[in-house]
């Protein structure tokens, strides 16, 4: 039962990089990019000092020019300057270092948007896929518990969030770090005194970052859960439509459906209140920070020890420095939707399948053709820890026999077929077939060679001919023609709208409940397994239509090993062997005709039916 048990495991945060490193050559390109453009910028305000601290070294020339010419002959001189002199050249020299750099930077922007766009895409495409193949991949039991809608919205949305964190990521590594640094050792070298005015701001910056960002994400954590379980009762109320209208859950799914809407709303809100204070908190230091730079910049050039040209360098990096991290503190509950998607989704691929319940074990190997002798061997097995559904269960059928399992509500039979499914494993005891135990194969193999009809006849939204073909990719036109004449679906096929062209409706709409399971059946043909599981496939039919469809199991079970659960004991007369179950174990087993002869449970059973079906047939009054 150990095995059964859903554990999590802390998340950790892999499936972002591991997807980056896979995209590492677009993910360089975004870098590169991405990393020249923090070069320009550290570039940028350089050629623009060299020019003010000329004029400024030039006053009396500077002035001269703006007072003494009109605006034609201002230009005049300024082009004759340009051409015949060498005074302008510091001007022609920084105009032209600028332009190059704006130049650069609009082009190293247009490779990083692209790059990024189409990184972000792959990165999400790649997560998106692992994620789904995990999930699909997990042991049925996870999904009794689990709920449907948020997992949907984990697949969808989540991943889609991670392209958010990845350029964030991006933007804080490769553009605010290295300016941060460039902006230190420029600032050092230049004057020391001055740089300390840096260091002192970035430690109360990142903290404010920290302190609002780690709550904005705790609220949006709380309010995604809650998203995630408000998009599974939507999920329910469409599927369960039928039964939500006829039991007039309607006011009630709506009040409830209100009141996570609230309760998500609210942490909106708080969410949106912290980004605030983030936001407002960041503009507030960047604001005090410009002053504090800009007084003591002035009070140094006062004391001779900067040049007008070096203030505005500082300014301008402070400028570079605070742009990604005011950008980022706006974006700060995007950030937070990110992070915590990513922890959702770190969450599931965490899970180990072996821990979940059964799953491939590492030596299994794939099955060979069965010949379908099937054995339950002193099986112990209960879906809660000590709470045994079956006891010590023995249980063999030949090759090619075919097996009822009857008896009581409760009493096992629909677990056994489970086990045989590899749906579960038992806690003790094996099922083997052709006498090996199932777990040494794959569940692809096992599960390959058996042909299952249930009493949900799981009919996907997709052409009447695909929901055939599913059970044999590629199977030919004939084959599958063949398979719904077996199983008496051919006629009524003909006769839809388009044929076996016919779209079929999510859950089979458009098709009576017999139709359905006719279809089913062709599919467990067309599958051409050695074991065939039927459970209780002619429940809720009536009595032409559980004729038809017991004449096409009768077509479906020839010469191979069957076992078909059913309270409806007139349909398994004929087979070889009924199997009584009751408290999970076996009381009687034999023919039909043995059984009543035994004048047990069966019997009691048997004529149980037989009296409920004359009463219903009694004339009324
Ligand atoms: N997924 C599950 N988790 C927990 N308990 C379960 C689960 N499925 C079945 N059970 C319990 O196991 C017992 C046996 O169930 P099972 O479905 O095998 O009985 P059954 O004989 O097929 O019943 P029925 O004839 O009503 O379909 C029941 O008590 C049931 O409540």
């Amino acid at each position: 039962m150990t095995q059964r048990a859903s554990r999590k495991s802390h998340p950790r945060p892999t499936q972002l990089a591991s997807a980056v490193r896979l995209h590492w050559k677009a993910a360089l390109l975004v870098a590169a990019a991405m990393a020249g453009q923090t070069l320009l910028t550290l570039a940028q305000p350089w050629p623009l000092r060299s020019m003010i601290d000329h004029v400024v070294k030039n006053p009396a020339e500077a002035h001269d020019l703006a007072a003494r010419y009109n605006l034609m002959e201002f230009i005049l001189v300024s082009v004759r300057g340009f051409v015949q002199e060498d005074r302008f050249h510091f001007l022609f020299q920084g105009i032209f270092l600028l332009a190059l750099i704006y130049c650069g930077n609009a082009l190293l922007l247009y490779v990083q948007n692209m790059a990024l766009a189409s990184l972000g895409q792959r990165v999400v495409l790649t997560i998106r896929e692992r994620l789904f193949s995990h999930l699909v991949a997990l042991p049925h039991n996870y999904f009794e518990k689990a709920r449907t809608g948020d997992l949907t919205s984990r697949i969808s949305k989540d991943t889609a969030d991670a392209q958010d964190i990845l350029e964030s990521i991006l933007t804080v590594l490769i553009r605010s770090l290295p300016t941060i640094v460039g902006i230190l050792v420029v600032s050092f070298t230049m004057d020391w005194i001055y740089a300390l005015t840096f260091l002192m701001v970035i430690p109360v910056v990142y903290w404010a970052n920290v302190f609002f960002s780690r709550r904005t994400r705790e609220a949006v954590r709380k309010q995604r859960r809650i998203e995630g379980a408000l998009a599974s009762n939507v999920q329910e109320a469409f599927y369960y439509h039928k039964a939500v209208t006829s039991l007039s859950l309607e006011s009630e799914i709506i009040d409830d459906f209100l009141e996570g809407g609230r309760e998500s709303a609210e942490h909106a809100v708080r969410a949106g209140r912290f980004q605030g204070m983030l936001t407002a908190s960041m503009d507030m230091l960047v604001g005090a920070t410009s002053l504090l730079v800009l007084f003591v910049g002035i009070l140094r050039i006062i004391h001779g020890c900067l040049t007008v040209g070096q203030l505005m360098v500082f300014l301008s990096y402070l400028n570079s420095l605070f742009k990604p991290i005011r950008e980022l503190s706006k974006f700060a509950s995007r950030w937070a939707k990110s992070a915590a998607a990513l922890e959702r989704i770190e969450e599931i691929m965490a899970l180990n399948p072996l821990e979940v319940g059964a799953s491939d074990l590492p030596h299994a190997v794939p099955a060979p053709r069965f010949r379908g002798h099937v054995e339950f061997r002193d099986v112990w097995f209960g879906y809660e820890k000590d709470h045994p559904i079956l006891q010590d269960f023995r249980l063999a059928a030949a090759a090619g026999e075919r097996v009822a399992l009857v008896g009581d509500s409760g009493s096992g039979k629909s677990t056994i077929l489970h086990l045989l499914m590899r749906l579960y494993d038992p806690d003790r005891g094996t099922v083997a077939i052709d006498g090996r135990d199932i777990r040494d194969f794959t569940l692809a193999s096992l599960r390959g060679q058996m042909a299952v009809v249930l009493q949900d006849s799981y009919i996907f939204r997709m052409s009447v001919r695909e929901n055939i073909a599913m059970a044999k990719p590629g199977a030919s036109e004939e084959e599958i023609t063949a398979a719904a004449r077996a199983a008496g679906a051919h006629d009524f096929i003909q006769r839809l709208p388009q044929g076996y062209d016919t779209q079929l409706g999510e859950g089979g709409g458009g098709l009576s409940g017999g139709q359905k399971r006719r279809l089913a059946i062709a599919r467990a043909i067309l599958r051409d397994a050695p074991i065939v599981i039927l459970d209780e496939p002619t429940v809720g039919l009536d009595a032409a239509s559980e004729k038809r469809v017991m004449e096409a199991i009768g077509r479906l079970t020839r010469g191979r090993t069957t076992f078909m659960v059913t309270h409806q004991l007139a349909t398994i007369m004929d087979f070889d062997r009924i199997v009584v179950l009751s408290g999970g174990k076996v009381v009687e087993s034999g023919r039909h005709e043995d059984l009543i002869r035994a004048d047990g449970l069966y019997r009691r059973l048997w004529e149980s039916q037989q009296a409920g079906e004359d009463s219903s047939r009694a004339p009324v009054g």
